[in-house]
């Protein structure tokens, strides 16, 4: 099955509060953004990339492709103001029956092997959402206070969030009604069930300061 991969980059990065939007960071000499086209070109050798970036930042991004990878591979789009309208985007440019992954350009550590979990179980069910036990207590907070929830009921989600694209496609026509959060989200909204898969601690998605830090400490030396 056709394997493309929408890497959705056309943030700005408010919380990271860095004048150059995070995914342009330098992780160990590397703008952050490479780690996360290597690894997706690395997992399937005949997976194609859309590249969603901001406008003003797309010369950056061809700069990045030109200098380390194959630019038959990589095709860039242009974002929208959230990341609901970023991804809209990035799905115009599927136009062939395809396994599609969306994935947060800002998740750099995620694993070849995460990425192929993810498509396998996504070509037996439909989908696939990786997903993590908290490590934390969690609450629920209400307009008296907060409740306590059961812990082992929680997960956290992450990217990629992999579909078949007769699924995704459709899902993504309709109306943005309050926060979509994530694809599952809106596929949900559409009326369709998604399935969970095992993601890793690893996959952390790189928002404030702190996380460069972890960032560069857990980056594999497989990926150098
Ligand atoms: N309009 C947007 C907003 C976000 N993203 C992308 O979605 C991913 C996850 O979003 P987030 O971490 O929130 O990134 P930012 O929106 O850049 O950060 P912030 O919310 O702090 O501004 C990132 O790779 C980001 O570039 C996007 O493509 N288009
Ligand atoms: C898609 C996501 O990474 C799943 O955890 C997350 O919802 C993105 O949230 P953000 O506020 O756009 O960073």
């Amino acid at each position: 099955m056709k394997k493309t991969a929408v890497i959705v980059a056309g943030g700005t990065g408010v919380r990271m509060g860095s004048e150059l939007p995070k995914q342009f960071l330098l992780l160990k000499n590397k703008p952050l953004l490479f780690y996360t086209i290597d690894v997706f070109l690395k997992a399937y050798d005949d997976l194609e990339i859309i590249l969603v970036l901001p406008e003003a930042y797309v010369d950056m991004g061809q700069e990045i492709i030109d200098a380390y990878f194959d630019k038959d591979r990589v095709r860039i789009t242009i974002g929208g103001a959230t990341r609901f309208e970023s991804v809209k985007n990035g799905l115009q440019q599927v136009h062939e029956e395809a396994i599609v992954f969306v994935h947060d350009a800002v998740r750099c550590l995620v694993s070849e092997r995460l990425i192929r979990r993810c498509y396998e179980q996504a070509l037996e069910t439909g989908s696939a959402i990786p997903v993590i036990p908290s490590s934390d207590s969690v609450r629920l907070i209400t307009e008296e206070g907060s409740d306590a929830l059961e812990r082992e009921k929680i997960v956290l989600v992450q990217t990629p969030q992999v579909f078949h694209s007769k699924i995704l496609v459709p899902a993504f026509s309709i109306e943005q009604k309050g926060k979509f959060t994530d694809e599952a989200s809106v596929v949900e909204a559409f009326g369709i069930k998604v399935s969970l898969v095992e993601g890793e601690q690893n996959n952390i998605k790189i928002t404030h300061p702190i996380d460069l830090v972890m960032a560069e400490a857990l980056l594999p030396s497989s990926a150098l």
